[in-house]
Formats: C-alpha cells, structure tokens, sequence
C-alpha cells in the first residue's frame, strides 16, 4: 500500500553552537540547541518517514536521555531510519520538505543538504525535496530566534 507521512520540527538558535542543517554546517554565529546535533530539517524528514511507516516518532526511537546519542548528527538517525524501514520491508518513495528561517540563505547549500540527506536515506538526490522561506519577520521565526522545518515522506508499505 502507497502511504504517507508529515512531520514538523523547531529548535532555538542559541550562541556557541554550530549551526547544522541537512548535514551541512553553515557559517553562521548561532546554532540550534538540542540533545543532538538539532539538524531541524532531519529531524522532520524522520518524523515524516516514521509517520507514513506507522512507527512512533523520532523521541521515541532517540530519546534525550540517552547519553549514547548526545551530539549525534541526524543523518545518522536518518539513516537508523532507513533502516527500520528496510526491516519491516517497507520502500521509501520520496521526500519534500520546507525550511522557515529568516536567515541565512539556504539556495546557496541546498545542493550539499540534498545529497547529504539522499544519501542517509539511500534515495537519488532528485527524490528529496527542499524549499526554503522566511517568516516575512513575523513571530519567533521571523525574529530569527529560531528555525522550523516540515517535510512529507511517501513510501511504499508492506
Ligand atoms: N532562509 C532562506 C529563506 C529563503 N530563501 C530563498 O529566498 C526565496 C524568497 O523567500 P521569501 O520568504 O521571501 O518568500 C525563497 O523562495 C528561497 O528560495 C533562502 O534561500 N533561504
Ligand atoms: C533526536 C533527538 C534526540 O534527543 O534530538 P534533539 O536534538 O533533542 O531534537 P528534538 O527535535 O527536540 O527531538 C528529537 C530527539 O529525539
């Protein structure tokens, strides 16, 4: 059966972290904060794939209590996601997604942030999707105080 998934992230930017999204660490003066690296585009792709799979999301699969994973970057949950997938037999299809941040500008990285998630996921780059919008200043994220992500995930259900 074909399903799909949605999933949806944010995380605070904060000073004296590094700022990673899609796999790619940008030069940028603040960073996310989380238990993990706090890659807020992974983590809604893997919300997304885990939704469609009919598992329980990502804080069930890593929660953040467990030290074993502090600081884990997110292509590697997403590819522990891949992998429970290919366990229950399931194939993923595509996935589209959309990243809220004021700033800094994705278009230029975005390239990188496709292979590097294609690759976790073990999908061809022309099969994951990423937008980028601002807030238009409105709200937390328009502020720049923070940056969201969702994404949609289709795969083929055993
Ligand atoms: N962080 C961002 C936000 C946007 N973009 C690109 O700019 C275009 C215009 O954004 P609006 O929010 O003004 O609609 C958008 O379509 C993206 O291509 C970006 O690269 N990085
Ligand atoms: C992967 C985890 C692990 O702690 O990452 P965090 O950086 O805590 O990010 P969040 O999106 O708040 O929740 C997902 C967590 O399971």
């Amino acid at each position: 059966m074909f399903a799909t998934g949605i999933g949806y992230d944010v995380h605070c930017l904060v000073e004296g972290r590094p700022l990673v999204l899609g796999g790619v660490t940008f030069d940028y003066p603040l960073g996310l904060e989380g238990h993990s690296d706090a890659d807020v585009l992974c983590h809604a792709i893997a919300d997304a794939i885990l939704g469609a799979a009919g598992e329980p999301d990502i804080g069930h699969l890593f929660p953040n209590t467990d030290e074993s994973i502090r600081g884990i970057s997110s292509l590697e949950i997403l590819r522990r996601v891949r992998a429970v997938l290919d366990e229950r037999g399931h194939v993923l299809n595509t996935i589209d997604s959309t990243l809220i941040a004021e700033a800094p500008k994705i278009g230029p990285h975005l390239m990188a942030m496709k292979e590097n998630i294609a690759g976790a996921l073990g999908l061809p780059p022309g099969h994951v999707g990423i937008k980028a919008t601002t807030n238009e200043k409105l709200g937390f994220l328009g502020r720049g105080e923070g940056i969201a992500a969702m994404a949609v995930a289709a795969i083929e259900r055993q």
